[in-house]
């Protein structure tokens, strides 16, 4: 999977050379390019934003600079790309997303700052490719470039080889629609807590009938509305 990302703190991201995806990306299962919008602008001054029309607090991101950054990844594309503005105005941004574009060849994440990217830059790249905004959830952060973190670990590690033991994707919060169940290690007591006595009985039919529970359990505590249809 090839992973563009367009900001104007490019370094941001250079946390990404670290962990597990920078172990994907040494051995070819990422291909993760960040490009600063600011090489995108044709002014002394590098700009990139401008006052909003029709008034209004703040700025809003100029088009040209952005649609100079899609234009020079859309021409060195060998497959169509999908463009992902995390925005505050856009879709919930969950497990099932992150799965359905951990199946895609070519991600672009386009990381606005200040008020947001003029909105001719969404109909622009759709013109180039799929365009998504998602949002991680109902609060707002001060630029996409957090948001396109998370979005990119969510899906990176889902990529087939980025994960050791892909087993350890299955049983995950809401990789079923549940949350998942408490885990445990040595020692099985500590500082007077024990471990639950299920889980050193070694019977495994009641092990995957007490965790199934567990799931469940908290799932109703903490999260209800994952439970209705
Ligand atoms: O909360 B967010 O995901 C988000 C995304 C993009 C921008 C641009 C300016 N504020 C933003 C917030």
């Amino acid at each position: 999977m090839r992973i563009d990302v367009i900001t104007i703190f490019p370094e941001f991201f250079d946390v990404l050379e670290v962990s597990l995806l920078g172990k994907a990306r040494g051995n070819g299962l990422l291909d993760v390019r960040v490009h600063n919008l600011r090489d995108f602008t044709t002014d002394r001054h590098r700009t990139v934003d401008d006052t909003p029309y029709g008034g209004g607090a703040g700025m809003v991101m100029k088009p040209e600079p952005w649609g100079l950054a899609l234009d020079a990844i859309a021409q060195e594309a060998t497959s169509e790309p999908t463009f992902v503005f995390p925005s505050p105005a856009g879709e919930r941004f969950v497990q099932a997303t992150a799965r359905e574009w951990s199946g895609l060849d070519h991600l672009v994440f386009g990381c606005g700052r200040y008020e947001g990217i003029d909105e001719r830059v969404f109909t622009y790249a759709a013109s180039l490719g799929q365009v998504r905004l998602a949002s991680l959830g109902d609060y707002v952060l001060n630029g996409g470039e957090v948001a396109a973190m998370a979005m990119i670990e969510a899906v990176g590690r889902l990529v087939p080889g980025v994960v050791g033991n892909p087993e350890s994707l299955v049983e995950e919060s809401h990789e079923d629609g549940l949350l998942e169940y408490p885990s445990y290690t040595k020692p099985s007591e500590w500082r007077g807590l024990a471990v639950p006595d299920v889980l050193l009985s070694g019977h495994h039919g009641r092990v995957a009938e007490w965790r199934r529970d567990q799931q469940v359990e908290r799932t109703r505590e903490r999260r209800p509305d994952l439970l209705v249809d």
